[in-house]
């Protein structure tokens, strides 16, 4: 059975307010590891949600860029789609023309999954890159100070995809999964990994995921078919970052006073 989870969902009235939501969340979680740690190692994910958010953190008119303590970040992916970085689908590439290019971010903190590989050697070769950065030993498991998750209207996350094989692989660290409904390889972090992390929070928006989360977060254990339950993070407490349109289905939420919107919390067993 999975371990049990506080949820703390925020839910921002428009895309607008959620982006915004989010940067404030990855600024002060990046900092707070900072400062407690002297570094912030951070998993992103792809998809398109992220989006407004990376550019907003890029935005030179917004206090972000100011911010965030880019000199002592490196960033990670969840996943990444077996394209070249160049490709309209890699994760990198999104990440790189919304975000990256615009911040002060040294390459070598920039871990970029190998796309452009063979699946297969690529997550190998990220398995090399975790252990080496994170200096790992034997089986340890790395510790994210961060890692941000989407969620599929399938209930996927990461590419951690509806009866695919990735969703049994509890010892390696990452894996090329093999995705039937889409045809596709991806490169994906393992839930083991991810429920490791210090923070987890999932970015979710739109009408399309509302029937999703209720059932992903309120209907019967079943992760086979919605992988997003298996996210349980070893500390306990799990972030969603909604709009009122992705938590129309939730627990009606209470006005926040520390946050823009409103907040709900959920007791998973
Ligand atoms: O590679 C990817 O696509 C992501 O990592 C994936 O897990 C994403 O987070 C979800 O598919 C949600 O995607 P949207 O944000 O586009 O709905």
């Amino acid at each position: 059975m999975p371990r049990p989870v506080t949820v703390t969902y925020h839910v921002a009235p428009d895309s607008a307010a959620v982006a915004r939501a989010a940067a404030e969340f990855f600024s002060s979680s990046v900092s707070a590891a900072v400062k407690a740690r002297g570094r912030a190692r951070v998993a992103l994910s792809g998809g398109s949600t992220p989006k407004a958010m990376f550019a907003l953190l890029a935005d030179p008119s917004q206090p972000f860029l100011k911010q965030v303590p880019w000199d002592a970040l490196d960033l990670y992916w969840v996943d990444e789609r077996a394209v070249p970085p160049t490709d309209a689908d890699s994760n990198y590439r999104m990440t790189n023309e919304a975000m990256l290019s615009h911040v002060p971010l040294a390459a070598d903190r920039i871990h970029r999954m190998e796309g452009e590989l063979d699946p297969e050697v690529a997550a190998a070769r990220y398995e090399s890159t975790l252990r080496n950065t994170f200096r790992l030993e034997g089986a340890e498991t790395p510790t994210f100070d961060l890692i941000l998750l989407g969620m599929g209207d399938d209930g996927h996350t990461a590419s951690l995809f509806p009866h695919t094989e990735a969703l049994n692989e509890m010892s390696r660290l990452v894996v090329a999964n093999h995705v039937p409904q889409k045809d596709t390889w991806r490169i994906t972090l393992t839930w083991p990994v991810i429920n490791q992390a210090r923070e987890v929070a999932f970015l979710i928006e739109g009408a399309a995921k509302t029937q999703v989360l209720h059932d992903v977060l309120l209907g019967p254990y079943q992760p086979e078919t919605y992988p997003s339950q298996l996210i349980r993070p070893a500390s306990g407490k799990l972030t969603l970052l909604l709009d009122t349109r992705s938590a129309a289905k939730l627990p009606e939420p209470v006005p926040s006073e520390t946050v823009s919107g409103s907040t709900g919390t959920l007791e998973l067993s």
